[in-house]
């Protein structure tokens, strides 16, 4: 090993004892339980029912609830409990305001308090004492250390730990215990949170979903195809904007561009009054019914020039990358603009509800100059936004397009294959890519167009385009997107979009095998966990398939789509016992909880036992740590052993 990094590696280590207490350490670690890896997918700016499946662990900490307390406790006094361990702050302020006399008020204080040492010490049973001191309070370790490690034997100290207790509550501190220990067991029962992809879009509240992950205490994300809209549109392209803004308006949620981002709508809104109209497909979404407010007309008439101005800008890109495969979507071309036709894939369809006054039938593709400056000033918006620029590096420190973790392989969408279950292949300029290296290439792209930012058209940026809609994309999979018959045809066999053969075939072990061995991950052992295409449940689709080689989580957090699901998304847990899938029901709200105590329902289903418990060793966080001890061994024999 290379003498300068040992000598490094010494100023850290500098005695003796020090190697050997960490390698000592190490060990230990490694034969400990694997912590708890919980995935969660397509979370589309749900924060709210986001925040629920976070802070109850997927069901876990009721679970540890129940296994320490069901002989004490009555099932209202756990759902009480577990509502003060979910939302402890807001679960204090009702539980306070039923009391009338302070006394009463602490002896509650002290059970809680006394109930929450127990429970953290159970969740905590299978980590070292170091994990579990990062994870307390700060300003309390000291104590709780105290009340956890009791060893009460001979009943010397009873007096000092009730004093401990007295104190914490006389000198008001009691809320800001439970608090901080309520945070300490959530952190305690989930080790590692892994989100499967498409966090914005649809929903209200991405940004607060992004400032959660930030501060969580273990994380990484998959890139779904939303994510990656935004991705690009930072870092420079033009249509990845244009989409981002559209589908704002389509759901009702330009104040998260406007009022969360601080981009300035203005130029934009003054094109949209020049030229439209009401237009009934492009109203907000869920108001469609309703008579619209001044507001909602003006959000109709921006979605309207947005949506143009994407189309417009999709033309160059289709035709300078003839390898993405799209000509079919110059669309704008094929429109007959005095007839209000179009014919696509040799059929020819009448056109509604069109809004075609800045198109020159000529150059349909074309932006008008006041259409070029609004799109150039949002792009210098965007690319200037400070909270965007947070959230963006985030995801791409945190993110990749896949991820090998733990044997299984995470992946938002597909990988592209033929309907024989071979890799597809793509060329990109004058090379061909198929399988793993083709979604390598793709990231490197993507990472290039993030750290170009200046560069607005070059193959990097236009590729980030090419991940959102592309038929090879693995974020997307599917032939065509068909907006543009969605907003303008009637006839809804046009707005079908063909799924890459993967979505089918995945249901086959032996498809699944192939791709995990491409990955060279075991297919004995590892799990596809794709996120992206919501489970019909409903129509009893089921998320665990190939017999449980693949495993779909995407039931859909969001509300537009839980009515063709039938729940409301699920998620997935993989501790040392195995792996298990819970289904969510349709979460009502965090006032609901904290009232009536009751949880989310959530049905459990068994993917995977493990026979022997799996420890630490085996996982990806055990090979670091082996990789660890050899390079203490070997700072032990240059250093200490002669
Ligand atoms: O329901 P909407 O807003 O019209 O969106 C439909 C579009 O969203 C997509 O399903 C992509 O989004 P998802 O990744 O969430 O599936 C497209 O395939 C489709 O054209
Ligand atoms: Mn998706």
């Amino acid at each position: 090993m290379n003498t300068k990094f040992l000598d490094l590696l010494a100023q850290k280590f500098d005695c003796e004892e020090k190697v050997v207490t960490e390698i000592i350490n190490l060990e230990a670690i490694l034969n400990l339980p694997k912590g708890t890896e919980h995935f969660v997918s397509d979370l589309h700016g749900e924060y709210q029912a986001f925040q629920h499946v976070l802070r109850n662990g997927s069901g876990k900490v009721k679970e540890k609830i129940r296994d320490i307390f069901k002989t004490e406790l009555s099932e209202t006094e756990i759902n009480d409990f577990a509502a003060l361990v979910y939302y402890p702050e807001d679960k204090l302020k009702l539980i306070k305001s039923n009391f009338d006399n302070k006394e009463e008020l602490n002896i509650w204080y002290k059970e809680k308090m006394e109930q929450m040492i127990q429970l953290i010490s159970y969740a905590s049973s299978k980590y070292t004492r170091s994990k579990l001191r990062k994870a307390l309070p700060t300003q309390f370790v000291y104590v709780v250390e105290e009340l956890l490690y009791k060893t009460d034997e001979y009943t010397n100290k009873k007096p000092y730990y009730q004093k401990i207790t007295q104190e914490i509550i006389s000198l008001g501190q009691a809320d800001k215990l439970i608090t901080g220990l309520a945070y300490t067991t959530q952190q305690l029962v989930v080790d590692h949170l892994h989100v499967v992809g498409d966090i914005y879009d649809r929903g209200p509240e991405p940004d607060k979903i992004m400032d959660t992950l930030i501060n969580y205490h273990s994380v990484d994300i998959q890139w779904g195809n939303h994510d990656v809209l935004w991705i690009g549109a930072f870092a420079g392209s033009k249509v990845c904007l244009a989409n981002i803004i559209r589908i704002c308006a389509r759901y009702d949620n330009l104040d998260i561009i406007e009022d969360v981002y601080g981009i300035n709508l203005r130029p934009l809104l003054n094109l949209a009054e020049k030229y439209y109209e009401d237009n009934p497909a492009f109203r907000p979404k869920i108001h469609s019914s309703k008579p619209l407010t001044e507001e909602q007309s003006q959000i109709t008439k921006i979605h309207q020039a947005i949506a143009i101005i994407q189309f417009k800008l999709e033309s160059p890109i289709i035709k300078r990358r003839p390898y993405f495969n799209m000509s079919e979507r110059l669309l704008l071309e094929k429109v007959d603009y005095e007839k209000n036709e179009i014919t696509i894939y040799g059929n020819t369809y009448p056109l509604e509800n069109t809004c075609f006054a800045t198109i020159n039938p000529d150059q349909p593709d074309q932006l008008l100059k006041e259409e070029e400056q609004v799109i150039n000033k949002l792009l210098f918006s965007v690319q200037n936004s400070e909270k965007l620029a947070r959230h963006m590096k985030f995801l791409m420190k945190k993110g990749s397009l896949y991820l090998k973790y733990n044997g299984n392989l995470l992946i938002h969408g597909c990988m592209p294959i033929d309907n024989q279950g071979n890799m597809e292949q793509m060329q990109i300029e004058d090379q061909t890519y198929a399988g793993r290296n083709l979604l390598d290439v793709f990231e490197q792209y993507l990472r290039y167009a993030f750290s170009h930012r200046e560069k607005t058209d070059d193959l990097a940026t236009d590729m980030a385009w090419y991940l959102w809609t592309g038929e090879y994309s693995s974020l997307f999979g599917k032939r065509a997107m068909t907006t543009f018959e969605r907003y303008f045809i009637n006839d809804k066999t046009t707005h079908k979009e063909k799924k890459n053969p993967y979505y089918y075939l995945r249901e086959n072990e032996e498809t699944c095998r192939k791709i995990l061995e491409e990955f060279d991950l075991d297919p004995d052992q590892g799990h596809i966990i794709n996120g992206h295409t919501p489970v019909k449940e409903i129509d009893g689709e089921n998320p665990i398939k190939a017999d449980a080689k693949m495993i779909v989580i995407d039931g859909g957090f969001s509300k537009a789509y839980q009515s063709t699901t039938g729940i409301a998304g699920y998620t997935l847990l993989y501790n040392s016992y195995g792996m298990q899938l819970v289904a969510h029901q349709q979460f009502k709200s965090k006032e609901d909880v904290l009232l009536n105590g009751t949880d989310v329902l959530s049905v459990k289903r068994v993917v995977d036992k493990e026979l022997e418990r799996k420890k630490v060793l085996e996982t990806n966080v055990g090979k670091e740590l082996l990789e660890e001890i050899d390079m203490l061994k070997s700072l032990m024999e240059y250093r200490y052993m002669n």
